[in-house]
């Protein structure tokens, strides 16, 4: 593409492993352009008044890669570092998470430059309806599906839902997932991303021969994704020796009680206070050494100054984007020392469930929450394989291989409806 407004080191990021991986595929290169650039990108201003009685004027974004297999899904972010480019790199990961999968999406994610923590309820609630507002003329339950990311949650989108039904004059279930089961959501969907990472984890700790009680996690982030993966982690009889959240980090080799953690942080909303014992510098946490280790807060934290020295035997990538290229280039070099689970296969239980909801609500039709696993494992199972043995049979990497299952997913549709429709 000749000019194109995405920009940022995330952005570089995607589009550095897409050429990676299209090289690997020999695609030609006058189809690049057409799979690693989104197809539209929407920027909105969502005024509100604040508390104080000023009005302030957030930015918000929703980048939609390819319509090729259908709508397209994604979470939605509140934080301070959201931008156009940011978005867009989630966006065009969630395109390769998806077709992985077998998901019938193309991928998108959206958000607003703001830093949740600042807001009262009231005010979170006021932007939340804004930002939908604003997006009604681009979303839709067969366009674009929303979801919850970084700093969103089941409450976010139930305003979600709820903004848009009111414009629609009916209820919209199916226009977000993630939602509370109180709301239209599907049973399950909190807990999916986590409960899926633990799976893959059990699925690699076996692969290597390690038993689950024998073994040691650290996990950075403890929000949706990282609180749900230690307590299943642990509840499998992994030891969680390591957490962390942007207000404090914890170490300790004897174990850590995440129940306890968990009633912590839901009385203080944060980590720190729990404990002045373990308390380790955060940096120092991804290089203890453990058996697993999982980044669960955001993009590259596993780099060339960390990548040499991580003293584990699994990398489990509950984030989006946590390891940049040149990390990568390290691991691929240090062999077999680490199982990389990548993320675009590791955190996929998160948008496998929303499909599920999206499915459900489509139908009027709710399943059980055993049958919402079992089919999630299922899937989960079937890309792990596969995974595995391209990785395998064409010599690379495992985050190479998911990305090439997912691109030549995308890359045969495109093929088949002609290239250019
Ligand atoms: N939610 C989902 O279903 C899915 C999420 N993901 C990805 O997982 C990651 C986490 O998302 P999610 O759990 O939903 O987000 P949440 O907002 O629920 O949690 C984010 C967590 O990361 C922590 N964090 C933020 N900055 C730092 C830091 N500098 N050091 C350590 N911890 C930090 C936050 O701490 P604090 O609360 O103190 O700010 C919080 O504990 C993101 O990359 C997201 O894209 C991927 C697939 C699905
Ligand atoms: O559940 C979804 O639709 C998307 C989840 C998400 O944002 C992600 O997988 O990164």
């Amino acid at each position: 593409m000749s000019r194109s407004i995405y920009g940022g080191a995330v952005f570089e990021m995607a589009k550095q492993q897409f050429e990676q991986v299209a090289n690997h595929l020999q695609i030609p290169k006058m189809e690049r352009d057409r799979l690693l650039y989104p197809k539209r990108a929407i920027a909105v201003s969502c005024p509100i008044h604040r508390d104080d009685g000023r009005t302030e004027v957030f930015q918000g974004y929703r980048v939609q890669h390819h319509l090729t297999l259908g709508p397209t899904k994604g979470g939605t972010r509140f934080a301070p570092s959201v931008d156009v480019g940011e978005v867009a790199a989630l966006a065009v990961w969630m395109s390769w998470k998806c077709a992985l999968a077998g998901l019938p999406y193309g991928g998108a994610k959206g958000g607003i430059t703001v830093d949740p923590y600042t807001l009262s309820p009231r005010e979170l609630e006021a932007l939340s309806r804004r930002y939908m507002q604003e997006m009604i003329p681009f979303v839709g339950p067969h366009t674009d599906v929303m979801a919850p990311d970084m700093g969103t949650n089941e409450q976010v989108m139930a305003w979600f839902m709820d903004t848009y039904s009111m414009y629609q004059g009916q209820t919209i279930n199916e226009i977000v997932t993630g939602k509370p089961v109180s709301a239209g959501g599907t049973l399950g969907r909190r807990e999916a991303t986590g409960r899926g990472v633990a799976y893959l984890v059990g699925r690699a700790l076996d692969h290597l021969g390690v038993k689950a009680g024998d073994a040691t996690a650290i996990v950075q982030g403890f929000g949706n994704v990282g609180s749900v993966t230690a307590y299943s982690l642990a509840e499998r009889g992994v030891k969680i020796t390591g957490v962390s959240d942007h207000t404090a980090a914890y170490y300790d080799p004897a174990g850590l009680d995440v129940a306890e953690l968990q009633r912590h942080i839901t009385k203080r909303g944060q980590l720190a206070g729990f404990s002045s014992q373990s308390t380790i510098e955060p940096s120092d946490l991804l290089l203890r050494k453990c058996d697993v280790l999982v980044p669960a807060a955001m993009e590259q934290v596993i780099t060339d100054q960390n990548a040499p020295k991580l003293k584990c035997r699994i990398l489990a990538e509950g984030a989006n984007g946590p390891t940049t290229p040149e990390a990568d280039a390290i691991l691929d070099r240090r062999g077999s020392e680490i199982f990389v689970l990548p993320d675009i296969l590791c955190n996929a239980g998160g948008v496998i469930v929303s499909y599920f909801e999206w499915v459900q609500d489509l139908q009027r039709l709710f399943w059980e929450e055993a049958e919402v696993f079992d089919r999630l494992y299922r899937i989960l199972e079937r890309s792990f394989q596969q995974v595995i043995a391209r990785a395998k049979h064409d010599r690379i990497s495992h985050r190479m291989a998911a990305m090439a299952i997912g691109v030549n997913v995308v890359q045969s549709a495109k093929r088949t409806r002609g290239l250019f429709p």
